[in-house]
């Protein structure tokens, strides 16, 4: 009895081994129609076993010989897309390979000329079922297609008014204010400073379109009172939740809430919580609906809330379902903060790294701004003058070498025809899912000239993305969409990008007008260069790049949530 049993799952297991064997030969066949470089893989990227276990076969298979492993390996570690950067496609031969998986083919491009075709193409659309973890209350803008997400967007883009962006000027200008406030009582030394800059975003996307006003109380221990019924803040909720999506997704919730780990408790709490936040926002609206439906300009809380109630809205879409406001609420606030809290950050660092640029922008800010207070900073010439200038130019080059949107996945839904950068035709099979690897596409040779820097130094740095920092590059041009993706392109583009541009543009101009950002070269340091500032200084320089590669990390955008720390310098007059 039980050899019989033995023996059938025996079969059982080599049936479904020979079947998976014949369904990825078959896969790679078919990827090869393409005409790109094709490797087997045996995982695909964001299969939820092996993003859940990865971190415990990688050090098995590494032990394995090289053959066996790569090229796939490294292309199977979403954490690593944007530190492995255009390296896939150098060493492929190819700005664009296929990846074969028993599952399904995978193309990863870094081909400005194909990215603007993905994005564009009406056979190309985006993959609902891998982005299903945006639906923890219900569908999202960002995870649904078709005509239901023209809807959505319809209804998120209408609270996106134009007319805001005085506010936000307004709004942020105030935020970076009473931050530097805040970080006097530190001492002006920032620690990790992408803390601050998300919490700034938060302040300001959550004051202009969500109206509810933040300030930095929440931050100093004592002073923060919690609103009754809640265990925390709304800005301890969100972080916490964003920090393990992951978890809230892939485990159900009322396990969660069982599991004697202190971190599922926390997240438990904190998408309790969130939830109510999010109950309470819509709440306010709904007590004064027959006012805010009939207004034009709606902030983006009030256009979702509207588009889930009985009330007609102006936007002229269907309504929305409940789980879907909640839905969109935190979406927005997701996409509306995170992305330019850890830009910031990125700029912060990379404006401490090289003085040098900081110069150039103080000397542009002395020359548009003069003496004037900030209230009376213009949000639409001043802002205008400084996005085409060198602080543009810093700010387009932060978000090139550290585009935060790292990958983007698409799917085409029937056979694709795509040109390349050098004019050749390639079909690309339905059913294939694309990577848009912007991070590739941005630091891709071909396109963008690379800093003239000696191999030994770029190994000596640890090929960090911050060596090839050159805002010049940018000066006197636009923003050169076709090759450069920061914000997407075509119909799905960022509709927050100018809320996001006025937003760091006020950021950094309030800061550097009267502040300078140094990195600390520490006791340790000075004393290890016999008390050398200059060396000492070159060495934390030195360091600090190579912590721009090493301690990047991954979870939903990229961002540097290690200690790199900064002094903010009250400027000589
Ligand atoms: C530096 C800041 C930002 C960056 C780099 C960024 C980047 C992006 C990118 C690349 C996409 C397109 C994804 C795709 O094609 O599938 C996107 C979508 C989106 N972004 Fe942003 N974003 C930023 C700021 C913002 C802000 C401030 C808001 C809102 C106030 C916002 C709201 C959204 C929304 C709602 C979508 C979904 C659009 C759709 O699927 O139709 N983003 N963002």
């Amino acid at each position: 009895m039980v050899s019989t049993f033995s023996a059938s799952f025996a079969v059982f297991i080599f049936a479904n081994i020979s079947l998976k064997i014949l369904a990825w030969r078959k896969n790679f066949k078919l990827a090869e129609t393409a005409g790109f470089p094709t490797f087997y893989s045996p995982v695909f990227i964001t299969d939820v076993w092996w993003m859940m276990l990865s971190s415990l076969f990688i050090p098995l298979i590494n032990l394995l010989p090289s053959k066996t492993r790569l090229p796939w390996l490294p292309l199977s570690q979403i954490s690593n897309i944007w530190k492995y950067g255009y390296e896939p496609f150098h060493e492929a031969g190819s700005d664009t390979l296929f990846l074969a998986t028993p599952t399904n083919n995978m193309m990863w491009t870094s081909d400005p000329a194909i990215i603007k075709q993905l994005f564009s193409l009406p056979t190309v659309q985006v993959p609902v079922d891998m982005l299903r973890f945006y639906d923890i209350w219900g569908p999202t803008i960002g995870s649904v297609e078709g005509e239901e997400w023209k809807n959505h967007r319809k209804i998120v883009t209408y609270g996106l008014n134009p007319s805001t962006l005085p506010t936000v000027w307004k709004e942020t200008i105030h935020q970076t204010n009473t931050l530097i406030s805040r970080w006097a009582g530190d001492g002006f030394v920032v620690p990790v400073v992408k803390s601050w800059t998300s919490r700034l975003a938060l302040h300001v996307i959550s004051s202009v379109f969500f109206d509810h006003p933040m300030d930095w109380r929440e931050y100093s221990p004592g002073e923060a009172a919690l609103e009754a019924g809640y265990q925390v803040s709304f800005e301890s909720a969100i972080f916490t939740v964003l920090r393990h999506l992951g978890l809230i997704f892939m485990v159900p919730r009322a396990i969660l809430a069982r599991l004697p780990f202190r971190v599922c408790k926390d997240t438990f709490t904190a998408f309790t919580d969130l939830t109510r936040y999010m109950q309470d926002f819509r709440a306010k609206v709904l007590n004064d609906i027959n006012r805010i439906s009939g207004k034009l300009r709606k902030n983006i809380l009030e256009s979702i809330v509207v588009a889930g109630s009985d009330h007609p809205s102006h936007v002229g879409s269907r309504p929305l379902p409940e789980g879907s406001v909640l839905g969109n609420i935190f979406f927005s606030l997701m996409a509306g903060h995170e992305t330019t809290g850890s830009s910031l950050a990125f700029a912060m660092i990379l404006l401490a790294i090289y003085p040098e640029h900081q110069k150039e922008i103080q000397k542009e800010l002395d020359r548009v701004l003069g003496n004037r207070p900030t209230e009376d900073w213009n949000s639409e010439s001043d802002y205008q003058t400084l996005n085409k200038g060198y602080l543009g130019a810093v700010l387009k080059e932060v978000l090139r070498n550290y585009n935060v949107v790292q990958f983007i996945f698409r799917l085409t839904v029937a056979p694709t025809n795509l040109i390349d950068s050098k004019g050749e035709a390639h079909i690309i099979p339905s059913g294939t899912t694309c990577l848009i690897n912007v991070a590739g596409a941005m630091q891709n040779p071909n396109t963008w000239s690379p800093r003239d820097i000696t191999p030994g130094r770029r190994a000596q740095l640890h090929h960090s993305q911050a060596i090839d920092f050159d805002p010049a590059r940018w000066l006197g041009k636009g923003d050169d969409s076709d090759v450069y993706f920061p914000f997407g392109y075509g119909s799905r583009q960022c509709p927050g990008k100018p809320f996001a541009q006025v937003e760091m543009v006020a950021f950094l101009a309030t800061l550097l007008k009267e502040y300078t950002l140094e990195l600390i070269a520490d006791d340790v340091t000075l004393s290890s260069c016999g008390g050398n500032k200059e060396v000492a200084w070159q060495q934390k320089q030195d360091d600090a790049i190579r912590q721009m590669r090493d301690n990047v990390e991954f979870n939903i955008t990229i961002q540097m949530l290690k200690e790199l720390p900064i002094r903010v310098v009250k400027r000589s007059t």
